[in-house]
């Protein structure tokens, strides 16, 4: 075994020599020794936050910006070469900055007394007491140490929670998980709490699902102008210039489409962005979001319809998809192999298909290039920047 130039990275973050070796925290153009060590090249850079390598949040900070577009550019090449596939027109990955992620899920525990709050550690159950944060937006990083504080005057030697912290129109949404709250006491922290940092909402989750003790106004997203709702627990793109992004990428790609199926529609996002010169039908399993995209379809100008299906169970068949000449799908990470079955064997001239798994992708993709489709065009997404979760729009023609 002789020394090794790392040459890429691999889907879990090591990076990996031309001979297979691997190395933690290694990047593109470091050396690896004979003996195992890396000694950093030109992209291996000062990771800016203090807790990388202990915070399960960020797998990748000592990666330059050049090496973590090739990442997520590379994230998705070799899932669609996997399948014996190959994206002619691969456009640059788009990646979103610090402090812009717009969702997060934190946890807090009492240990030794004290209230920690933060991701978990890697490959652990531990939290790291997160003292900063280069990757959730400024609003939801300022509630951090005041969520520790007020958590701290609840009583008891055990308290768990998990917390989930998304930035609407008003304000920050609070959801919180699993947290006793008897008696007035604490009832009036929460209250205190949400009316001192002006939430948008506060809701609590004690094992009946989540329900709302603090919202002055309704909650919403804002989509094309449209303002949706946002129900408890609904699905945000992390962040809004990654959301920007793949809606473009949308918009680009369906010029000229009259009629689009919008399939796994959530909240309405890309219906909304397409419903200015194109009929729209927006489809989602969810009842709280395909309702709450409903009622934001009704008082908009753009044309959104709006039908709520289990497109797992019961995917769009081949005669239903004639009436659409171009179909956007944006399935949850296990992809949608039932409805691209449909789609491999219709006659939709041109297919959207968003992914936020690059291996369920490509296997539908493969389903499709099955079927007479040809991967046109694809444009990698990095919304959770710094980790190896890698999002991606592409085109399928026929
Ligand atoms: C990745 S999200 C995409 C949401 C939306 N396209 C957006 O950009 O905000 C996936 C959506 O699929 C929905 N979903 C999950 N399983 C489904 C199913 N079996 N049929 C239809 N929709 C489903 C989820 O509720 C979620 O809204």
């Amino acid at each position: 075994m002789t020394d090794e130039i790392i040459v890429r990275v691999a889907a879990r973050g090591d990076g990996l020599t031309e001979s297979g070796r691997h190395a933690a925290y290694a990047a593109p153009g470091d050396t690896l020794t004979e003996a195992g060590v890396v000694i950093a090249g030109p992209h291996n850079v000062a990771a800016p936050c203090r807790h990388f390598t202990r915070c399960g949040g960020c797998q990748l900070q000592h990666l330059d910006e050049t090496s973590l577009a090739g990442f997520v550019n590379d994230r998705v090449v070799h899932a669609a070469q996997g399948q014996g596939l190959t994206a002619k027109d691969v456009e640059p990955a788009h990646l979103s900055p610090p402090r812009s992620r717009r969702r997060a899920t934190l946890h807090a525990e009492r240990a030794h007394g004290q209230i920690v709050i933060g991701f978990r550690a890697a490959g652990s159950h531990k939290i790291v007491d997160m003292r900063e944060c280069h990757v959730i937006a400024e609003p939801l990083f300022a509630l951090v140490a005041p969520l520790r504080a007020m958590l701290a005057k609840f009583p008891g030697k055990r308290l768990a929670a998990d917390i989930q912290l998304t930035l609407a129109d008003q304000g920050v949404v609070v959801e919180i998980k699993g947290l006793a709250v008897e008696g007035l006491g604490p009832t009036e922290a929460l209250l205190d709490f949400a009316r001192d940092h002006r939430l948008a909402r506060l809701a609590l989750d004690q094992g009946y699902g989540p329900e709302a003790m603090w919202e002055p106004e309704p909650a919403t997203v804002t989509f094309a102008g449209t303002p949706v709702a946002l129900p408890h627990g609904a699905f945000l793109q992390a962040t809004a210039d990654g959301e920007a992004a793949l809606y473009q990428c949308a918009r680009d790609w369906l010029k000229g489409a009259s009629a689009i199926a919008d399939l796994f529609s959530g909240l309405g996002g890309f219906a909304f962005a397409l419903g200015d010169r194109a009929r729209v039908l927006a489809v989602e399993a969810s009842r709280d979001a395909h309702l709450a995209c409903r009622s934001a379809a009704g008082r908009s100008p753009r044309h959104v319809e709006c039908v709520h299906r289990d497109l797992y169970r019961n995917p769009m068949q081949v005669d239903e998809l004639a009436r659409f000449d171009a179909v956007v799908l944006d399935p949850p990470r296990a992809g949608a192999r039932e409805q691209v079955a449909m789609l491999a064997h219709s006659a939709v001239e041109r297919i959207v298909y968003v992914s936020c798994n690059p291996s369920s992708w490509a296997r539908d993709a493969a389903l499709l290039v099955a079927g007479g489709y040809r991967l046109a065009k694809v444009r990698p997404v990095g919304q959770f920047r710094w980790s190896t979760h890698v999002e991606l729009a592409s085109l399928f023609l026929c």
